[in-house]
């Protein structure tokens, strides 16, 4: 690799980041998690990359939007990992898939179906793509404070949105369609797309990664002729992220002492 000042893609330098840092897939929620944070700077903006840092009972955080896919999310990984960042949460949308799983609700990964590319080229397919255990229990601690519905459980990643959406118009829909009915006979709560490859790529790299998700809308529950709505009002995913960054700082700090 060629040393830059800046990282090639979130054009971020040394002293610009925090060890701990929040990853949204949209560019635009950066501002409103960074809102969360005292004294918000923003650092940079580059492609789908947005990066804001600021502090959290004192410590230096930083949120930097990953875009969509693993491919985008795990180059933002890479680049605040070389920045000095080793702890990282997730705030993300998905869709429900588990009937239980309700829009509005929060679901808290604490693993990844890896149905997609990008965590291929880090791990053999034997590897589970599971999320962080101490990243997990601080982001369900925040989550019972916080009072909302939430599920914590298996996740599942794919690359393409209308393979989920619309997947007897794809030519290979006798593959998508057998293995989400095999997703929902598992268990599988939630669909979205990232934290199999960051999962993977923090464990390459020996970061620790969790995911927490707002629930946009539920298809299986539209499906079956339940209750169905869409909401796109994240803060309580947004909370259950920055509550347990929080709940992460104080117990490192304990951890220290
Ligand atoms: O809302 P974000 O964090 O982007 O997450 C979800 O939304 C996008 C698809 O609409 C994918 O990135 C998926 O993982
Ligand atoms: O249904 C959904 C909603 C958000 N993100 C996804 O990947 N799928």
């Amino acid at each position: 690799m060629h040393e830059h000042a800046l990282q090639f893609h979130i054009q971020c330098g040394r002293g610009d980041i925090g060890r701990y840092c929040i990853l949204p897939g949209d560019p635009g929620r950066c501002e409103k998690i960074a809102a969360y944070f005292d004294h918000p700077v923003k650092v940079a903006s580059n492609r789908e990359f947005t990066t804001y840092t600021g502090t959290l009972l004192g410590e230096r955080v930083s949120v930097c939007s990953t875009g969509i896919g693993g491919p985008s999310a795990v180059i933002a990984m890479e680049e605040l990992h070389a920045l000095g960042a080793d702890t990282f949460v997730r705030v993300g949308t998905c869709g429900g898939i588990a009937l239980k799983v309700k829009s509005d609700d929060v679901v808290i990964a604490t693993g990844a179906v890896r149905h997609e590319g990008t965590s291929r080229e880090y791990a053999p397919m034997e590897f589970p793509a599971v999320a962080d255990y101490t990243v997990q229990s601080a982001l369900v601690a925040a989550a019972r404070a916080l009072g909302k519905p939430w599920h914590a459980g298996v996740v599942q990643c794919k690359d393409s949105f209308y393979g989920q959406h619309d997947p007897e118009r794809m030519p290979v829909s006798y593959e998508l369609q057998a293995k989400w009915q095999a997703w929902k006979r598992l268990g599988v709560l939630a669909s979205e797309m990232e934290s199999a490859a960051l999962f993977c790529c923090a464990a390459a790299l020996g970061a620790r990664c969790g995911s927490c998700f707002h629930v946009i809308w539920n298809q299986e529950r539209e499906a079956a002729g339940l209750d169905q709505t869409e909401s796109h009002d994240l803060s309580a995913a947004i909370q259950v992220g920055v509550e347990g960054l929080k709940h992460l700082i104080r117990t490192d700090r304990e951890a220290a002492r």
